[in-house]
């Protein structure tokens, strides 16, 4: 579904990401690990066109997607949650998840000749978002204001956003970061559940238990290069990730 072939980032005289290549097949939940610096960030920004690459070609649903913008990478379905979540803090989570997106706007003539489609369409909207509040456990907090919620509850906001756009994979950035252990076995399912529902994920985290509870198979990143690929079990024995990652030789 989406191939990354030998990206490279430089920002000045750091080579952020070195020639990295990587793939995620449909249905899979790919890990992307590495100590703080490693450039995990900056590759998620460029395959999330946020970034452009120096050099290397990025592939998605068998098209070449480098060179294209976020905007549309969005509508084809390749979806990004930031480690910090956006939003709106002064916004209901029932408005946050509301919110049309600009490019589908009307104009004030449009809006009156096509209003009994627009009535349909927000009814729909509106379905759907409170169906999301409801698996993720939202929907007594429909109306509290985002900035009312808890770090946990802002990334779940945050993963019912992306859910609003029907993604077809989702770039999920730190997910289990500031999450509580219980909220995190709830993050786990969730994750696990859409999965099961047909998503594919490519996911950014430091915490190891999580990733390798969630990860089909994981990349690991130092200064910039690829230094292991493989399932959970054999980057956990990887004497490479040990050494610089976790500081164990
Ligand atoms: N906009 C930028 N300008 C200059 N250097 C940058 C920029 N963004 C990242 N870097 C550098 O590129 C390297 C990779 O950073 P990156 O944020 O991608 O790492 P990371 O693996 O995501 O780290 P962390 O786990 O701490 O978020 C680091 O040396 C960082 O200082």
């Amino acid at each position: 579904m989406l191939q990354v072939k030998a990206l490279s980032k430089n920002f000045g005289g750091v080579q952020a990401v070195k020639n990295v290549s990587l793939e995620v097949n449909k249905g899979e939940i790919v890990g992307l690990i590495g100590p703080n610096g490693a450039g995990k960030t900056t590759l998620f920004n460029m395959v999330s066109l946020f970034l452009s690459s120096n050099s290397g070609e990025i592939t998605f649903l068998n098209e070449k997607i480098d060179g294209s913008t976020p905007e549309a990478v969005v509508k084809r379905g390749l979806l990004r949650t930031f480690q910090t979540p956006v939003g709106f803090p002064k916004l209901s989570l029932l408005e946050n998840l509301m919110v049309v997106p600009p490019n589908e706007g009307e104009g004030i003539f449009e809006t009156f000749l096509k209003r009994k489609t627009i009535v349909q369409t927000e009814q729909k909207n509106y379905e759907k978002v409170c169906s999301l509040l409801r698996q993720f456990n939202l929907y007594d907090k429909r109306n509290e204001l985002a900035e009312n919620l808890s770090a946990a509850e802002l990334k779940l906001l945050e993963l019912c956003r992306q859910l609003m756009a029907d993604p077809k994979i989702m770039l999920l950035d730190e997910p289990a970061s500031g999450v509580n252990p219980m909220i995190l076995d709830k993050m786990v399912d969730h994750i696990l559940r859409l999965r099961d529902e047909g998503m594919t994920f490519l996911v950014i985290d430091h915490n190891l238990g999580f990733i390798y509870r969630i990860c089909d198979r994981i990349y690991c990143l130092a200064n910039g290069e690829l230094i292991a690929s493989g399932t959970p079990e054999e980057i956990s024995n990887n004497e490479n990730v040990k050494s610089v990652y976790l500081g164990v030789s």
